[in-house]
């Protein structure tokens, strides 16, 4: 088995997609902008923004950051209209490329039909070779495509049953917001994976991934668009509508424990408070006598703030992280990486030495981050060297919008958890237990039919996973070709 530890190999538990749209206020794009900022932390490797002016759509993709794609007046200024929708992207179809940057558009036969996607289709593959085969021909590959490909091709009329009539055949996660010159749609799959919350400014209605979109722009929070429901906003009202057959809603859990900002309100409660829980349940499942509480920067400092006051041991930082390392960082030669281990994070020397600590992470992935930061600490002269993980072991690829790396590259799915200790070089490791983490969520985890989906920690994956189903087989077929 071969287990990187490259400090710039970042093919990890990345984030997802972050969606924003508006629709009633005077220069939409200045504020999609802004809510896609607030969401920047959701996807980082390209964004854009689709705008309707009431006669023409107008759309600007580029890849990297917000910041300096549409922090620029001529950009804004294109981008004219009272409604618009956008999209900031971590790929999970599809490769980086400008053609599969969000929103995607078409002109369909009933007009103009913008899309920004935060999921994942777990049968796009299937429903793609079933559309070329009867003659659709695809601008990208981004599963997100398909879905303009069966609104093109649906039998129903009007733009928001052709929607439905597309979403029915789709499988996996999606929070979509969607742009016609009928209105501004916001939608979320039955099981509600991934997040979608609903906002007023004024007279202006908005719909984004999270409620720090909304706190940017100074809108108001209203409520969650619920699991299932779909909601059309034009300049008549809002109406909502529950197109699907009703199921027990399955959202992420991991939104939780890592890719919603703490300042977000999630399901109604404080993602700060849910990840303080989880380190003080952390704490009684597993102390540990030391001298500090070190948190890995920044999205392990909650956890570690739950724990070191559950446990009474001093919260201290012992790691400080550069804020200008982005995961766009180009990569120097090969002589100079090393140097890079401590691009990230540095120890803070005279805090650790000596002493023995607790180290709190959110996650352990491929474990890339906990060989660094353990090494690290013992560097600067660290006694003892813990760890204590806020959420139970990955080993289970997402399929709904997160781009974990394949299962062979998690190390909870190769090692147990001693192994994992041996393996990061701590002097002991312990995960919360996927019943703590419930817990902290205020919870009893109801085994036959859990509340969340928590697949990548249980492997209990909410849908069928048609593709990765079909690729089985071909593959188990080859095998049996070539004996
Ligand atoms: O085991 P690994 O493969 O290293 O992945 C796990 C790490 O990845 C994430 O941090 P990341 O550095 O991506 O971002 P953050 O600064 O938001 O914590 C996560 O918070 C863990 O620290
Ligand atoms: N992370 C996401 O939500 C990605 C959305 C979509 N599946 C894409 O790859 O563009
Ligand atoms: S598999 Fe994990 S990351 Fe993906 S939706 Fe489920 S809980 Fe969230
Ligand atoms: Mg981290």
């Amino acid at each position: 088995m071969t287990l990187t530890t490259n400090p710039f190999d970042d093919d990890k538990l990345r984030e997802e997609c972050g969606v924003f749209g508006i629709w009633g206020a005077d220069n939409a794009a200045s504020f999609v902008a802004l809510g896609l900022h607030a969401l920047q932390h959701r996807g980082q490797e390209a964004a854009g923004i689709t705008t309707f002016d009431g006669r023409h759509f107008h759309s600007h993709r580029a890849m990297g950051h917000v910041a300096g794609n549409f922090d620029r007046d001529d950009i804004i200024r294109k981008l004219a209209g009272r409604a618009g929708i956008g999209h900031v992207r971590y790929s999970t179809t599809g490769e980086t490329a400008l053609r599969n940057v969000q929103p995607l558009f078409a002109e369909l036969a009933e007009g103009g039909f913008a899309v920004a996607h935060n999921g994942n289709l777990s049968n796009a593959m299937k429903v793609r070779r079933t559309l070329n085969r009867r003659g659709s021909i695809f601008q990208s590959t981004s599963d997100t495509e398909v879905i303009i490909h069966l609104v093109a091709t649906s039998a129903r009329s009007g733009t928001l049953d052709r929607l439905t009539d597309a979403l029915k055949q789709v499988e996996g996660a999606y929070s979509l917001v969607v742009l016609t010159d009928e209105g501004l749609v916001a939608c979320r799959d039955p099981l509600g994976i991934r997040p979608l919350v609903m906002g007023k400014l004024g007279e202006a209605t908005i719909f984004a991934s999270e409620t720090v979109a909304l706190d940017v722009i100074g809108a108001n929070f209203i409520r969650d668009v619920e699991p299932g429901e779909l909601i059309l906003v034009n300049d008549s009202g809002i109406r909502s509508f529950r197109p699907f057959q009703q199921v027990e809603p399955r959202p992420c859990i991991f939104e939780h424990v890592y890719f919603s900002r703490p300042d977000s309100i999630a399901e109604g409660i404080s993602v700060y408070e849910v990840r303080k829980n989880i380190g003080a349940e952390l704490s009684r499942e597993s102390p540990i006598d030391a001298d500090y509480v070190v948190p890995v920067p920044d999205s392990g400092v909650p956890a570690a703030i739950g724990f070191s006051q559950a446990s009474g041991i001093p919260f201290e930082l012992g790691i400080i992280r550069s804020h200008y390392v982005g995961r766009t960082f180009i990569q120097p030669s090969q002589d100079v990486r090393h140097m890079g281990v401590k691009l990230k994070h540095n120890a803070n020397s005279a805090l650790v030495d000596g002493k023995s600590i607790v180290l709190i992470d959110d996650s352990i992935v491929r474990g890339t981050t906990s060989v660094k930061i353990v090494q690290m600490m013992r560097d600067a002269g660290a006694r003892e060297v813990h760890m204590r993980i806020a959420s139970p072991p990955t080993r289970h690829s997402c399929f709904y919008g997160v781009d974990t790396p394949e299962r062979a590259k998690l190390l909870a799915a190769q090692m147990n958890v001693d192994q994992m200790r041996d393996y990061i070089n701590a002097d002991s490791l312990a995960f919360i237990s996927i019943e703590g983490l419930y817990r902290a969520l205020g919870q009893e985890r109801n085994n036959a039919l859990p509340q969340r989906c928590d697949a990548c920690f249980t492997g209990a994956y909410p849908t069928t996973l048609t593709d990765v189903a079909d690729k089985e087989r071909a593959a188990s077929l080859s095998l049996v070709a070539s004996r």
